[in-house]
């Protein structure tokens, strides 16, 4: 598929931008079977899919002419009086219409060419395997409980990969004393699980999930396996290790307790139990535990040499080397700006450079841990071999998001599966999906801002063109990563062999921790281009999606890797305000990119054109809460605002007359389009038609509340520079007890009220303000406006306050989707008709 699109888009008029003439696609030269396996979905579901999207294009399009033209008819026979009235109705609702089709479209179009990729790990030779870096970040031990942490590490610790490919660094954004303890405590305990993990083949490998009673994480329940010999040995090393982990989280527990005592103690200061304060404090990096050595073989578990670990299990038959850990904390400074997670990312990505510059990178959130110790692999197999056998063009490799604890009824759509199950795989048929933040494995020559292969000059596969290019300034100005930067741009063949991969070899002596920790002091990144065209890009709370565009801008494609069972799994926030916060967040930062020169209209001609449509969408989608609330909330008011008592008594006697039928017929083919567009989606998916009904309910929410919030902020930034903070989702901390339902989702049933509810009780507000109006003015019949008004309370109280309640979950164990389907339908038909009745 992109050699078609490599075509399509040639002869461009501006020299950098031109496709390269003869780019010839390098099949995979080398002799081994393919790692990936891309298939185009082309069932007839999916050709019924494209024509149904097309149609209702079409009738979009008839539509808005035959709205414009009776319009245009009915504002000319109007009197002078009323022509205002009139007119600012028809603008309204025309904004409303053409902004609603026009969303849909862009959401849509990018949605029809879906793949399905399939990968091969047993093609996958063991030397092949690059050395991978995995970053994770970490900033308040408040909301990000440190076990939840300590669990991410062991997980990516104990995954199936070689040991000394493998290093894993942790940011500690907040400095605090407390998380490196218990990074530490990670450290100690990896000894146990990791050769524990590779003994019994455990999955998943994150020891609360591990232990917690049936959590198998889509994998076979654990005894299930073990008929045969190995079960007693298996159940014996299983009971030692669940022993040690227990203790493992009571020390946590007193280590936290610990931190909170001490803050108590001094009133409050939290600067005692960490390096300073969470917003100034000097960098550290530290080695927790060393890297097993480049080329270092298997090394045999023999009795009492692996810190008393061999007294507990028999390790005789098992590798018991164990990947190197790094802390990180970057410097701080108050009155300096840090960019929250970029920065984070930014300063990991400096600091691994000199120690084990590894050429692919992972980065997890705290909370994200690997699920499925495959997962690393599978990450490699789309870098070596994705887009039609030669990797070297992908940038990056996402995964779906997961997550663990969310009730059964999803009632706040945290599973998102419209976006993971459906988008992102129309996206991976495009240019490749959107980076989403977590779960995502990066080639690291694609972070410093260099073209891919494919538009790079002719002959130039090994990158000396892109290495020599690069401005020094844009990097900063330590020779040690310079070199790295230039060892990693140089490297790039497609002889994947540990020969070329490993170079410079790790080293984490005490001169390379010194420069880590000199590259992550907060003065480097000054006038250099870090941010901007280097690294995570910062300027907006959604760092992940402007990174992933600046990619794509630069024609790097990306690559969707769905694995069964999956390969990360994080947490959700479960309750209303918590969630609405993240929608918040999300909606802001969109907005924040589409306000800057990461916006999709200004990218050049590398970007595909639906890709461009796709970000497009990703970056205006809050504005819909403007148009959804002036259409459906404040337009009942305008007669109230711009007529007189008299004329508006005149407009509502106008307007009392059935809808024509040539406009009941287009509602109905719009409606029914659009519900066959949804059937189809949910069919060729395979997700449920109540996950595709949550969605729709919760768009619903978010629309009326954080999305106009968001606007309202990114307008203060753009007018007053006031900067848009980056509020942290609490992660659950996991527990290993067994509660009721009910009794975990607790929360979930608390009424909580959220100031981001404003919006909708403003807009309640006005609509109960024009229904009163309109019953002074005259008897019910004069108010159709008023109808339409409670029509529309109607439709909002059915979507809104049930969540807001808490009655949701109960709901939908009893109401089937299909129902809930029927009735959204049937209440947004009515809403529609009455209004346009009106005009
Ligand atoms: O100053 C900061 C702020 C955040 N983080 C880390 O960023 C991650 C994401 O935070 P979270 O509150 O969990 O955000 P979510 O809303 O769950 O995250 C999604 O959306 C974010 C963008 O808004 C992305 O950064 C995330 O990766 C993505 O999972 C966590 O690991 C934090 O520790 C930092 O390291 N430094
Ligand atoms: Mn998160």
């Amino acid at each position: 598929m992109s050699t078609t699109y490599t075509t399509k888009s040639n002869g461009t008029t501006s020299d950098d931008n031109k496709w390269p003439k003869d780019h010839v696609k390098k099949s995979a030269s080398v002799d081994r079977p393919p790692l990936v396996r891309t298939t185009k979905l082309s069932t007839i579901t999916i050709k019924l899919y494209r024509l149904m999207i097309i149609l209702r294009m079409g009738i979009f399009v008839l539509f808005f002419k035959w709205r414009i033209g009776t319009a245009l008819v009915m504002i000319s026979s109007t009197g002078t009086d009323d022509k205002s009235t009139v007119l600012g109705m028809w603008m309204v609702s025309m904004a409303g219409e053409l902004w609603f089709a026009l969303m849909w479209v862009l959401d849509q179009v990018p949605k029809m060419q879906p793949v399905r990729r399939v990968v091969y790990l047993a093609a996958l030779d063991e030397p092949m395997l690059p050395a991978m870096d995995v970053f994770v970040t970490t900033v308040d031990t408040e909301k990000e409980p440190p076990l939840v942490t300590v669990n991410t590490i062991l997980s990516i610790l104990a995954a199936d990969y070689p040991a000394e490919k493998l290093t894993c660094y942790v940011s500690d954004d907040g400095g605090a004393l407390l998380t490196r303890d218990a990074v530490a405590e990670a450290a100690r305990f990896s000894a146990l699980w990791v050769p524990f993990c590779r003994k019994h083949a455990v999955e998943p490998r994150n020891p609360e999930a591990y232990f917690s009673p049936g959590a198998s994480n889509g994998f076979k329940a654990w005894r299930a396996d073990y008929k045969g010999t190995a079960w007693p040995e298996l159940a014996r090393d299983r009971r030692r290790v669940r022993r040690e982990y227990e203790e493992l989280r009571l020390r946590i527990d007193a280590l936290q307790a610990g931190g909170r005592a001490a803050v108590d103690a001094v009133a409050a200061d939290r600067s005692c139990w960490r390096r300073g304060a969470a917003e100034d404090h000097a960098g550290a990096v530290e080695l927790l535990v060393d890297n097993p050595g480049p080329g270092s073989t298997p090394r045999l578990g023999v009795s009492g040499t692996v810190d008393g670990v061999s007294n507990l299990l028999d390790l005789s038959s098992v590798d018991v080397r164990v990947p190197a850990l790094v802390y990180m904390c970057r410097e701080k400074r108050r009155g300096r700006v840090n960019h929250g997670k970029a920065g984070a990312l930014n300063a990991l990505l400096r600091a691994s450079a000199v120690l084990s510059n590894a050429p692919f990178i992972l980065n997890l959130d705290c909370d994200h841990y690997v699920n499925n110790s495959q997962a690393l692999r599978a990450g490699v197999c789309h870098m070596l071999d994705g887009e039609g056998g030669n990797g070297n063009d992908v940038a990056f490799v996402q995964f779906p998001q997961r997550f663990d604890g969310v009730d059964p009824a999803d009632r706040y759509a945290n599973h998102n599966r419209v976006f993971f199950d459906c988008t992102e795989l129309g996206l991976d048929g495009l240019q490749g999906p959107i980076y989403v933040g977590t779960g995502c494995v990066f080639r690291r020559s694609a972070l410093y801002g260099v073209d891919p292969p494919l538009w790079r000059p002719q002959g130039d596969d090994a990158g000396k063109g892109a290495a020599n290019g690069i401005e020094t300034g844009k990097l900063g100005v330590s020779t040690p990563f310079l070199r790295s930067v230039y060892a990693v741009l140089t490297n790039q063949s497609d002889q994947w062999d540990t020969v070329s991969i490993s170079s410079p070899p790790c080293s984490f002596d005490a001169a390379a921790i010194g420069e880590a920790t000199a590259l992550v002091s907060c003065g480097y990144e000054d006038r250099t281009a870090w941010g901007r065209d280097i690294g995570w890009i910062y300027g907006t709370v959604t760092e992940d999606v402007a990174t992933g565009f600046c990619m794509h801008r630069r024609g790097w494609r990306s690559s969707y890797c769905a694995t069964a069972p999956d390969a990360f799994r994080g947490t959700a926030p479960i309750n209303l305000t918590d969630r609405l916060y993240q929608v918040l967040r999300w909606a802001a930062g969109s907005l924040e990119i589409f306000f800057s020169r990461n916006n999709a209209l200004l990218a050049g001609r590398r970007l595909h054109p639906l890709q461009r449509l796709a970000y497009l969408n990703t970056t205006v989608y809050p504005f819909t809460s403007i148009f959804l609330i002036a259409y459906c909330g404040l337009f009942p008011a305008i007669p109230l605002v711009t007529g007189n008592g008299a004329t508006t008594g005149a407009f509502f006697s106008i307007i009392i007359r059935p809808p024509s039928a040539t406009y009941i017929a287009f509602v109905a083919a719009l409606m029914l389009t659009l519900a066959v567009v949804a059937v189809l989606e949910v069919r060729w998916s395979g997700i449920s038609l109540g996950d595709w009904w949550r969605n729709q309910q919760f768009w619903m929410v978010s629309a009326t509340s954080a999305y106009l919030a968001a606007a309202v902020q990114v307008a203060l930034k753009i007018a007053a520079g006031k900067e848009i903070s980056f509020k942290l989702t609490s992660k659950q901390r996991a527990t290993s007890t067994v509660a009721s339902v009910k009794d975990r989702f607790a929360e979930l049933y608390a009424v909580k009220w959220t100031v981001l509810m404003v919006p909708t009780a403003v807009v309640l507000a006005v609509n109960l303000t024009s229904i009163v109006a309109a019953m002074e003015g005259g008897s019910w019949r004069d108010g159709p406006m008023a109808v339409f008004a409670l029509a529309f309370n109607a439709y909002v109280v059915v979507h809104l306050y049930p969540f807001a309640l808490g009655l949701m979950g109960r709901w939908s164990n009893t109401l089937s989707p299909l129902l809930l389907l029927i009735a959204f339908f049937t209440v947004r038909l009515l809403c529609i008709v009455l209004y346009v009745q009106m005009l």
